[in-house]
């Protein structure tokens, strides 16, 4: 199979977790006989470095003309002071809003040698599997206007959320949709109880469930499902809320895998290319000392094998070897506990490479013998 994938490794850690993925990559495609071209692009910061804006017209065009898009991060202190307008994450806003990648998808779920890295209980994450929709072209982070404006004399500020029902109900769909496949379990997360908009969320909710009889939905308050995170992860299977909501409570859970670098995503689009990311930011505190774990960045290039390609076997592979190389004990910092050996970002990512080619080395031997 040949497909080209357009790779946007962003700033700090996005540049150490993207080679790692793409060595991930490069190994599936040679055991699995693929052809996978890698199309390099700039972005964020580093665009604005180069070109004075954080998507370049170039970038957008390579990102468009590809079979999928892996990113790493964006921004950093470098950037703080820029213009709003051209702030590295609003090239990421941008990049989402030009591909409509409406659908994020971030799939928590604890790799069992991980079950005592998280700070809550085993038993509270042991078998925790859920997946977060976040919606994530419109909400908070897209309505207009968004400005400091004088009133009466005084500095006043305003942000928009902004939702056409149309909008709501995609992505509310999708969520009923992966529910289908797993538990059949819908938790909305909304504010009803103070936003309009989270009103007619709720009803767009009602209306779509009654689509779909043999999926049970629930409503949880915001602040209640950051609680319930910790206090019972187990009891959500699919969560659809708002874009600024999810991106906060995505960031909670996934310390019930033990780390932010523990979780992938993929933005998907019915339209065009998708895109896949680390939840993640460019972590400058760490940012060029090797400590990024690439694992987010790694299951997020799973993700896109498995949803933009069809390559379920492929994906497989590198969820079984990031399982092997965690099984072995090998821990990258943030996932450290006492008595284990901390790894680099690059032998993490050979570690699980090297899996990988192990894995299909065993492979054609049985076939071989079948
Ligand atoms: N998708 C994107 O490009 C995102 C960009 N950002 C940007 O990133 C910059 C830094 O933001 P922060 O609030 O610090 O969030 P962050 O996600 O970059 O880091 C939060 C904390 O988690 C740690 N961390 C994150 N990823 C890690 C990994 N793979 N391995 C080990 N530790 C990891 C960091 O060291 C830091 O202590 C800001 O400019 C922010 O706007 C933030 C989130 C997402
Ligand atoms: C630019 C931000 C919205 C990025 C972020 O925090 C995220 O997508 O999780
Ligand atoms: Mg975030």
């Amino acid at each position: 199979m040949k497909k080209v994938i357009a790779v946007l490794p962003g700033d700090g850690i996005g540049k150490e977790v993207t080679q790692g993925a793409v060595e991930v990559l490069k190994a599936v495609a040679n055991c699995f006989n693929h052809q996978f071209e890698f199309v390099y692009s700039s972005m964020g910061g580093e665009a604005i470095d180069q070109y004075g804006v954080p998507l370049p017209a170039e970038t957008l065009t390579i990102c468009k003309d590809s079979d999928a898009v892996l990113m790493g991060a964006v921004g950093g202190p470098k950037w703080d002071h820029v213009p709003p307008s051209v702030r590295p994450e609003k090239g990421l806003l941008q990049l989402r809003k030009a591909l409509d990648v409406y659908a994020n998808l971030r799939p928590i779920s604890v790799h069992a040698p991980l079950a005592d890295a998280s700070p809550l209980k085993k038993e509270y994450v042991t078998d925790v599997d859920f997946v977060i929709v976040r919606e994530l072209t419109g909400g908070l982070y897209f309505g207009t206007p968004s400005e400091r404006r004088e009133e009466n004399g005084e500095q006043t500020v305003v942000d928009t959320l902004h939702y056409t029902r149309a909008e709501m109900k995609r992505i509310i769909k999708t969520a009923f949709d992966i529910a289908l496949l797993r538990r059949k379990k819908v938790t909305s997360v909304d504010k009803a109880n103070v936003l309009e908009s989270s009103r007619v969320w709720r009803e767009v909710a009602e209306e779509v469930a009654k689509e779909y009889p043999e999926v049970e939905l629930e409503h949880m308050l915001v602040d209640a499902a950051a609680m319930e995170l910790i206090r019972c992860p187990k009891r959500f299977d699919v969560m659809v809320t708002e874009n600024m909501f999810g991106d906060i409570l995505s960031d909670e859970a996934s310390m019930i895998t033990g780390s932010l670098g523990m979780l992938p995503s993929a933005s998907l689009s019915v339209k065009g290319p998708s895109l896949y990311e680390p939840a993640h930011g460019s972590a400058p505190d760490i940012a060029g000392q090797g400590k990024a774990n690439p694992i987010a960045a790694i299951l997020s290039a799973a993700m896109l094998l498995r949803h933009s390609f069809g390559l379920k076997e492929e994906a497989a592979v590198i969820e079984k070897a990031v399982e092997q190389a965690l099984g072995a004990g090998y821990r990258t910092a943030d996932l450290y506990a006492e008595g284990q050996s901390v790894i680099s970002t690059s032998k993490m990512t050979q570690e699980i490479v090297d899996a990988i080619i192990d894995d299909s080395a065993i492979s054609n031997i049985m076939t071989a013998y079948i």
